[in-house]
């Protein structure tokens, strides 16, 4: 008999996008009703590059939050040239700054203050290193000369494994992975690198870009990639492989901005983002493993407690708003208009 009910403990979201000012308020609340904590991004503009800018950035998220919910924001830096050790200092002793984001200058939204040359912030990277500070990497190599589909393996091949060998130390989560390269680098790699899978890279492959027509809201980077990678990623996040977890990178963009001549990259998943990933487990067969992916193996690899309440989910389809407030504006959500199978009680 399939199961129609799973208890697991609370899980948290790795990798997410809030946003900031009247869209913050109505995001946060689609994280904090399934999730325990998640680490934000800090892609704002401008961008969270100090600790000080980070304090204010929890500050204002927590300020967002239902009265009732016990939601915790775990904040991160975002690595720019400009950073300096003593930042990393500072990060670490702050205690709610949990890591620090590498944006290669130019690879995704609100990157441009990136990192043009890794080489430029080794010092900054080396007391990362002596502090534990894990680094996190939008993964994708930025010469123009790359095709798009290449762009992560050409990541690994180019800065990733040069930076392991540099850095032998240095705690790394490769986000949003989307390709078997990448499965397969890090199923290799020590405890100490890790990777997050989304919800949208599990269930979608690049056919849904283009199904009948161009379809901005299936658009995100890393650019979803063919069945085979998708079939690597779902074997992985079912695997139990410690390595892997959850993060949703649910990343919310006002309609107009998709639904546009150049539309924004970015997908909204966080109004249905466990139920997703249980469908994913679903279709592999292999819901048992979804709470380690869930709740366990991130938290380990931040070295956080894993969370001692537990979250019902039935399977009991529901449909999807077609839209979604978003400050002013609005945000077409992943599956607008449609059913997901499962549903949290
Ligand atoms: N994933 C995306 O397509 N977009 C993210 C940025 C990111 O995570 O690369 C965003 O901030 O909109
Ligand atoms: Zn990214
Ligand atoms: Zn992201």
């Amino acid at each position: 008999m399939p199961s129609t009910r799973l208890e697991i403990t609370r899980p948290d979201d790795w990798h997410l996008h809030l946003r900031d000012g009247a869209a913050l308020g109505s995001v946060v609340t689609d994280t904090a009703r399934q999730f325990a904590r998640a680490i934000v991004m800090p892609n704002l503009k401008p961008p969270v590059t100090t600790v000080a800018q980070a304090e204010a950035y929890r500050a204002r998220i927590l300020a967002g939050l239902p009265a009732d919910t016990r939601f915790q924001p775990l904040m991160t830096l975002y690595l720019t040239e400009a950073t300096t050790p003593d930042e990393i200092a500072r990060a670490r002793a702050s205690g709610f700054v949990h890591a620090v984001k590498y944006y290669p200058a130019g690879a995704t939204t609100n990157s441009q203050a990136g990192v043009r040359d890794l080489a430029h912030v080794y010092p900054v990277l080396e007391a990362m290193e002596r502090h534990g500070l894990p680094l996190l990497m939008h993964g994708e190599a930025t010469d123009p000369a790359v095709d798009i589909f290449d762009r992560e393996h050409a990541f690994i091949e180019r800065q990733l494994i040069p930076l392991r060998a540099r850095f032998p130390q240095l705690r790394m989560v490769l986000e949003h992975i989307t390709t078997r390269a990448a499965v397969e680098f890090i199923r290799a790699a020590p405890a100490s690198v890790g990777a997050t899978i989304t919800a949208h890279h599990l269930l979608l492959n690049r056919n849904a870009i283009f199904e009948g027509g161009i379809r901005p809201h299936h658009y995100c980077l890393p650019v979803l990639k063919r069945e085979t990678h998708r079939q690597a990623l779902l074997d992985a996040a079912t695997s139990g492989d410690p390595h892997f977890f959850l993060g949703t990178d649910s990343a919310p963009h006002a309609r107009e901005t998709k639904e546009a001549a150049c539309g924004c990259a970015g997908i909204y998943t966080a109004h249905a983002a466990i139920e997703l990933y249980a469908e994913a487990f679903e279709q592999a067969g292999k819901l048992d493993r979804l709470e380690a992916f869930a709740s366990f193996h991130g938290a380990d690899f931040y070295g956080l407690p894993r969370n001692a309440d537990t979250i019902v989910l039935e399977r009991k389809p529901w449909t999807v708003p077609d839209a979604l407030p978003f400050g002013d504006s609005q945000c077409v959500p992943f599956r607008a208009g449609q059913q997901v199978a499962w549903s949290l009680a």
